[in-house]
């Protein structure tokens, strides 16, 4: 069960970016269940790597798997709405560095290998995450 959150304003600007349009890049992640496996995957490797997991013990991964997924799907342009929080306000007392965004930026790109996603496609996701760095990285 998720645990309560501070209120806020659900928004699907919240999700930093804008979508792609059209249903190729959902497709390209084999549709939402492409994407809800990606994303466990990369949380199942970044809360086991010693690197990252301090960062991570305090969580609601359960909140925090529905979320990412919602987000992810949303930006790959599917009739999704994004219900979480906005990338400042969710990470700005997390202590993020450089380094440990790195590190879950690889997870991720393991967890697409994984998925057969073409490389492609892949950093086309990516470049539409990395200008969300300025607000999740705080030192
Ligand atoms: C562009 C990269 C990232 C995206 C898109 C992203 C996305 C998200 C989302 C959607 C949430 C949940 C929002 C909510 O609860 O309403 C979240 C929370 C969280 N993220 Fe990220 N994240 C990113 C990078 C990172 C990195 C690099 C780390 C650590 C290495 C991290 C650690 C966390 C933690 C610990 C939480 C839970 C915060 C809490 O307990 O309140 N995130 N992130």
């Amino acid at each position: 069960e998720e645990k309560p959150v501070d209120p806020y304003t659900q928004s699907n600007a919240n999700a930093g970016a804008t979508p792609f349009t059209g249903e190729q890049m959902l497709a390209a992640f084999r549709g939402r269940e492409g994407v809800a496996r990606i994303v466990d995957d990369t949380l199942d490797r970044s809360v086991a790597d010693p690197r990252l997991t301090d960062i991570f013990r305090a969580t609601d991964m359960e909140r925090l798997r529905r979320t990412l997924k919602e987000q992810v799907a949303y930006l790959l342009g599917a009739p999704v709405d994004y219900t979480g929080r906005d990338m400042k306000t969710t990470h700005k007392d997390q202590g993020i560095n450089t380094a440990e965004f790195n590190i879950l930026v690889e997870h991720m790109q393991l967890a697409m290998d994984k998925e057969g996603v073409a490389y492609r496609h892949q950093n086309q996701l990516l470049a539409k995450l990395a200008p969300m760095k300025r607000d999740v990285v705080t030192r």
